[in-house]
């Protein structure tokens, strides 16, 4: 049975990066991406913007939304402090499976939790199953139209709080306008745009922080 794309992105990766290098299987991954086959990580260009975000909230406990094949949960990691952690779901079992392997082999496994199913039914377990109390980073790169819902929830949960901060990818493209007008319209987000380009290509897109007043 031939291979998927993910499957070849993460061969690439096993064959030519550095184990135990989280850099070394980013910049593999966006090597492949660039030249070989385009995919949906947010990229060098944006992944400096995340990068920043993640240095500046030195967050203690963080949530990705879409895993995808790992690449921006490795991105994170490699920056966090010691004991600190990325809760990361992903609701395709098969990009799970890949991005278990790939977060593995970056050796970054102790700093991550896969979790596989949809958003809205993990992130009302976080806090009682996962033993979460508030987030003090969020990184939205799912499907666009569960943005604004996922927000909402996580809101509700509880899981937000004074200074919590959002950051979400593909703001122009694919486009999010829902979320982007409810916590640009809601007194109790700060926002900030961060132009930028779609992944490994020339298409413009941007990133949306919006950091929880409470
Ligand atoms: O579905 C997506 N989830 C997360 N990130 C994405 C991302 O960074 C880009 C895109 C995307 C953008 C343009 C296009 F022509 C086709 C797909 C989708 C996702
Ligand atoms: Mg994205």
């Amino acid at each position: 049975m031939n291979q998927s794309k993910e499957e070849r992105i993460l061969n690439f990766v096993l064959q030519h990066a550095v184990r135990g290098d989280p850099q070394s299987v980013v910049d593999h991954i966006d090597k492949y991406c660039s030249q070989k086959e385009w995919a949906m990580n947010v990229g060098a260009e944006k992944g400096l913007i995340l990068d920043k975000t993640v240095e500046e909230v030195k967050p203690s406990i963080s949530l990705e939304l879409g895993t995808y094949c790992g690449y921006s949960a490795v991105r994170i990691a490699r920056l966090l402090k010691p004991n600190a952690h990325l809760i990361t779901i992903e609701f395709n079992p098969t990009y799970a499976a890949i991005a278990k392997q790939m977060i593995e082999f970056a050796g970054v496994q102790d700093k991550v939790k896969i979790l596989e199913g949809p958003a809205e039914e993990i992130i009302p377990q976080l806090k009682k199953k996962h033993e979460v109390e508030t987030l003090d980073f969020v990184f939205l790169d799912h499907w666009k139209e569960r943005y604004k819902p996922d927000t909402v929830l996580l809101e509700e949960c509880g899981l937000l709080r004074r200074g919590t901060v959002l950051l979400a990818d593909n703001i122009i493209c694919p486009g999010a306008p829902d979320f982007l007008s409810y916590v640009r319209n809601n007194n109790r987000f700060e926002c900030t745009n961060y132009l930028s380009h779609l992944e490994y290509l020339k298409v413009e897109d941007a990133m949306e922080k919006a950091v929880f007043l409470g």
